[in-house]
C-alpha cells in the first residue's frame, strides 16, 4: 500500500501533537524548531561522515595504486611513500634503481622550500628552470673550472689559518662548537671566491651589515621551514620576521649590485680585452673571482649576463657552497675524533704533503687519497644536502615495468640511500675503506650522491671538494681533536643542510709543528 501525500501531512501534524502533549520542552521551544534542529544536526553529522568517508577513501585510492605501482620495489627497500597534507603523496626513493630515473629523467625541481628563497637568489640557477637555466648553467660551468678553481686553493689555506690561529688563542685543549666556527671560514671563503670580498667575518662576527644579513637570510629561511603558518607568503611578510627577512634582502642585494657596478667600470676603465681573460683564473696579479668570470660569460650571440642575474647568481654560489662546505667538514672532523687511528692516518698523509709548509698548493690537494676516503664516508654518513626533489614531467618506466604518472613527486632521500642495506654493509659504521678504489669499484654507480646526479647536479662539487680537503689537511696539521664528552650527544638534525641539534663540540690540542 503506498501512502498518500495528505496521509504523510496527516502523519506528521499527529507526530507534533503527540510531542508537544507529552514531551516537556523548555520554554521557548516549540516542537516544529525542536524537530528542525534535530533534523540539521542529524544532516551535518552525517554530511561530515559522508566527506571524511570521501577525504579518508581518496587517500586510500592513492595510496594502493602507488603501492600497487611500486610493490615490488618497495619490498626491496626501494622506495616509501609519504605525504605532506592529505592530498599531496610523494615517493621517497633510496635505492639506486629508483633514484637513477628520478633525477636523471626529464623532470623538473618540486621542493616548495625554494620558493622562500626566490626574493634572495631570484631566478639564479639553483631555482631557475626549463631554458633560463640551461642558459645559465652553460654560462656558468666556465666557472668551475680547474684552470679557475686551482687559484682557490691559496685563498682557502689563508682562512684555514685565520681559523686555526683562533683556536690556538684560546689555549690547549680548548672546546670549541664546529658548525659555527667552520661556517664562519667557509663564508669567508666563498665571500672571496665569488665577490672578491675580503670581510673579515672570522674574527669581527657579524659585525658588518652584509654578514649579518646573510646570517639572517639563512637562519630565518631554515625557520620558517618549520613553521607552516610562515610558509604562506602574505603571513609571513606582515610578520616581524618577514620584514627582517626582506631588509636583509635588501641590503645582501644592494651590496652585491654595488660590487658588480664597481667591477663592469673597473672593467671598462682599464678597457680589458677579452683575450686578457683567456689566460685562466688569474689577471694582473690577481685571482678572478666569479663575479669576473661572470662579466665575461656571453651567449653565441655576444649576449652577456644583466647586472641582476650575476647578482642571483653571486647570491646562489655563496648560499648553496657555504652551509653546504660547512656541514661537510664540520661532520668529517666529528668522525675524525670519534676515530684517533683514522685521524693519525689522515695527519701522517697531509704532513708527508706539507713537509712543514703552511699553504697547501693545488698540486697538494691531489696527494690526499686518505683524507678524500674519509670525507667521502662522512659524507656517505652525513649527506649536507638530504634530498634532492622533482616532479616527473613524462610518465616513468622503471627497469622492471612499474612505472609512475606524469605530475608525481619525487624525492631522491640521500641519507636514506647511502644507508640502504641492499648496497651498504653495516651502513652505519663509519669505514673510510668503503672508499677505496677496489671496493668504490664494485658498487652501482648511483649508490653515493652527496651531490645529487644527472643534470641539476651540484656545479660546486669540485670546488667543495678541494676547500674541504685544504681545511681538513691543514687543521689536523696542527691540531688534535678529541670529542668532548661533557657536551650533550650529538644527533643530526634536518635544516637547510644536515646539522646536529645543539652542535658538535670537540677538544682542540694544538701540536708541535717544525713550522
Ligand atoms: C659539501 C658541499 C656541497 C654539497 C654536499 C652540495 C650538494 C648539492 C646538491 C645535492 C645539489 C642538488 C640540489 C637539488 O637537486 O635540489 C646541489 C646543487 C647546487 N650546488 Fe651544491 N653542494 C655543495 C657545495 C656547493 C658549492 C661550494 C657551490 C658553489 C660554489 C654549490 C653550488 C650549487 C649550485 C649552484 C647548485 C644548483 C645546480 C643546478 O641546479 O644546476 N654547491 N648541491
Amino acid at each position: 500500500m503506498v501512502a498518500s501525500a495528505e496521509d504523510e501531512q496527516s502523519l506528521v501534524s499527529d507526530f507534533l501533537r503527540l510531542l508537544s502533549a507529552h514531551a516537556r520542552l523548555p520554554a521557548g521551544v516549540t516542537a516544529p524548531t525542536l524537530v528542525l534542529w534535530t533534523l540539521v544536526v542529524v544532516l551535518s553529522v552525517r554530511l561530515s561522515v559522508r566527506l571524511s568517508v570521501c577525504v579518508l577513501s581518496f587517500i586510500a585510492w592513492q595510496v594502493k595504486i602507488w603501492r600497487d605501482r611500486l610493490l615490488s620495489l618497495e619490498e626491496k627497500d626501494r622506495c616509501s611513500v609519504w605525504r605532506l597534507g592529505p592530498f599531496l603523496p610523494v615517493l621517497s626513493c633510496s635505492h639506486p634503481d629508483t633514484v637513477r630515473p628520478i633525477l636523471g629523467g626529464k623532470t623538473q625541481k618540486t621542493s616548495w622550500v625554494y620558493g622562500f628563497f626566490r626574493p634572495w637568489l631570484g631566478d639564479g640557477l639553483l631555482i631557475s628552470e626549463g631554458q633560463k637555466w640551461q642558459r645559465n648553467r652553460r654560462l656558468l660551468t666556465p666557472a668551475f673550472h680547474f684552470d679557475i678553481l686551482k687559484h682557490y686553493v691559496t685563498l682557502f689555506s689563508e682562512s684555514t689559518q685565520v681559523l686555526l690561529e683562533k683556536w690556538l688563542s684560546r689555549g690547549p685543549g680548548a672546546s670549541v662548537e664546529l658548525f659555527d666556527q667552520i661556517g664562519l671560514m667557509t663564508l669567508d671563503n666563498i665571500l672571496k671566491c665569488s665577490l672578491g670580498y675580503h670581510s673579515n667575518c672570522q674574527t669581527d662576527g657579524q659585525s658588518a651589515p652584509y654578514i649579518q644579513a646573510v646570517h639572517d637570510l639563512t637562519s630565518l629561511i631554515d625557520e620558517r621551514v618549520d613553521r607552516p603558518l610562515q610558509h604562506i607568503d602574505f603571513i609571513y611578510y606582515l610578520t616581524a620576521k618577514g620584514r627582517r627577512f626582506r631588509q636583509a634582502c635588501k641590503v645582501v642585494h644592494s651590496f652585491s649590485e654595488q660590487v658588480i657596478m664597481t667591477r663592469k667600470e673597473e672593467r671598462k676603465k682599464e678597457e680589458l680585452k677579452e683575450e686578457d681573460f683567456t689566460s685562466p683564473g688569474y689577471k694582473s696579479g690577481k685571482c678572478l673571482d666569479f663575479v669576473d668570470i661572470l662579466l665575461q660569460a656571453k651567449d653565441e650571440d655576444g649576449t652577456g649576463l644583466s647586472v641582476s642575474e650575476i647578482r642571483d647568481e653571486v647570491n646562489t654560489f655563496l648560499f648553496a657552497g657555504h652551509h653546504t662546505t660547512a656541514s661537510g667538514v664540520s661532520w668529517t672532523l666529528f668522525y675524525l675524533a670519534q676515530h684517533q687511528d683514522y685521524q693519525d692516518e689522515c695527519r701522517r698523509e697531509a704532513e708527508g704533503v706539507l713537509e712543514g709548509r703552511t699553504e697547501i698548493t693545488w698540486h697538494d690537494v691531489g696527494k690526499l687519497p686518505f683524507l678524500t676516503m674519509c670525507i667521502k664516508e662522512s659524507l656517505r654518513c652525513v649527506p649536507p644536502v638530504a634530498r634532492s626533489a622533482r616532479t616527473l614531467q613524462l610518465d616513468l618506466t622503471f627497469a622492471d615495468g612499474k612505472w609512475l604518472p606524469k605530475g608525481t613527486s619525487a624525492v631522491a632521500d640521500f641519507p636514506g640511500l647511502h644507508r640502504n642495506s641492499e648496497i651498504w654493509e653495516n651502513p652505519t659504521v663509519y669505514d673510510p675503506y668503503r672508499f677505496s678504489p677496489e671496493n668504490s669499484e664494485r658498487r652501482p654507480p648511483h649508490a653515493f650522491l652527496p651531490f645529487s646526479a644527472g643534470p641539476r647536479n651540484c656545479i660546486g662539487q669540485n670546488f667543495a671538494m678541494n676547500e674541504m680537503k685544504v681545511t681538513l689537511a691543514l687543521t689536523l696539521q696542527r691540531f688534535r681533536l678529541e670529542p668532548d664528552v661533557t657536551k650533550p650527544p650529538v644527533i643530526p638534525c634536518d635544516g637547510i643542510t644536515l646539522q646536529a641539534r645543539g652542535g658538535i663540540w670537540v677538544k682542540v690540542h694544538p701540536l708541535k709543528t717544525n713550522t
